[in-house]
């Protein structure tokens, strides 16, 4: 087995959608029998389909695209913690943890049971915890669900608490099996330039 544990949702047909957004699909627009020489692919997906990190503008307007995200926040160590049971995460929820000098921030819920349909019913961030979470120095946050926001939310507020305490956010990871503890986290998005979002392949190595 590799050192590097792969967290991310695969991504074909069945992977889930949020609601009315674009279904993933691959199809080889030159196959090697047509061209003498190669298949050529396309995809064609929703930017917050599976794993994937919001670029600021995909909540606000004037927000920075995913080509200007910092790349240090998405590689370098991480904390994963499991919070399983709850129906929002807030600063009561995180109270147990000495999350001092931690950067990333990965919370396990366990909440998204059945990955292949969409979520009913998520645990939600308390836009609250943004303050508390950049006074320990978290800058990104990670979660095993579609949204930081409930949701049915139009206000994110959570993603617009996060932003504005400069937090960014990873979302759609697969945590199954993710021990609590420190490990080294990668999780590129990809130089899309006008991009709101981003696919990511999100790894995980563990830490002595
Ligand atoms: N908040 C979710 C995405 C989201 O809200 C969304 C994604 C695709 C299509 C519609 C969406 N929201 C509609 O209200 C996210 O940050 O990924
Ligand atoms: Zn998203
Ligand atoms: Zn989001």
């Amino acid at each position: 087995m590799g050192l590097w544990i792969d967290i991310s949702q695969r991504l074909d047909k069945n992977v889930a959608v949020w609601p009315g957004d674009t279904p993933f699909s691959y199809k080889i627009n030159w196959s090697k029998n047509d061209s003498g020489s190669v298949n050529v692919g396309q995809i064609n997906m929703s930017l917050h389909t599976g794993t994937h990190i919001d670029a600021p503008f995909h909540f606000d307007n004037d927000g920075k695209r995913v080509i200007d995200l910092d790349l240090d926040l998405y590689i370098g160590n991480a904390q994963v913690i499991h919070l399983p049971n709850k129906t929002s995460i807030g600063v009561n929820e995180l109270s147990n943890f000495d999350l001092q000098g931690v950067t990333r921030l990965l919370i396990r819920t366990d909440a998204w049971k059945n990955r292949s349909v969409f979520p009913q019913t998520i645990p939600h961030i308390q836009p609250e915890l943004a303050a508390y979470l950049s006074e320990l120095g978290v800058r990104l946050i990670g979660l095993d669900l579609p949204s930081v926001d409930p949701l049915e939310s139009k206000e994110l507020s959570a993603h617009h608490e996060l932003a504005g305490h400069n937090i960014h956010i990873l979302e759609g990871l697969i945590l199954d099996g993710i021990g609590p503890g420190n490990y080294e986290l990668a999780a590129l998005p990809l130089p899309l330039v006008e991009a709101d979002g981003s696919p990511v392949r999100a790894v995980l190595k563990k830490l002595p």
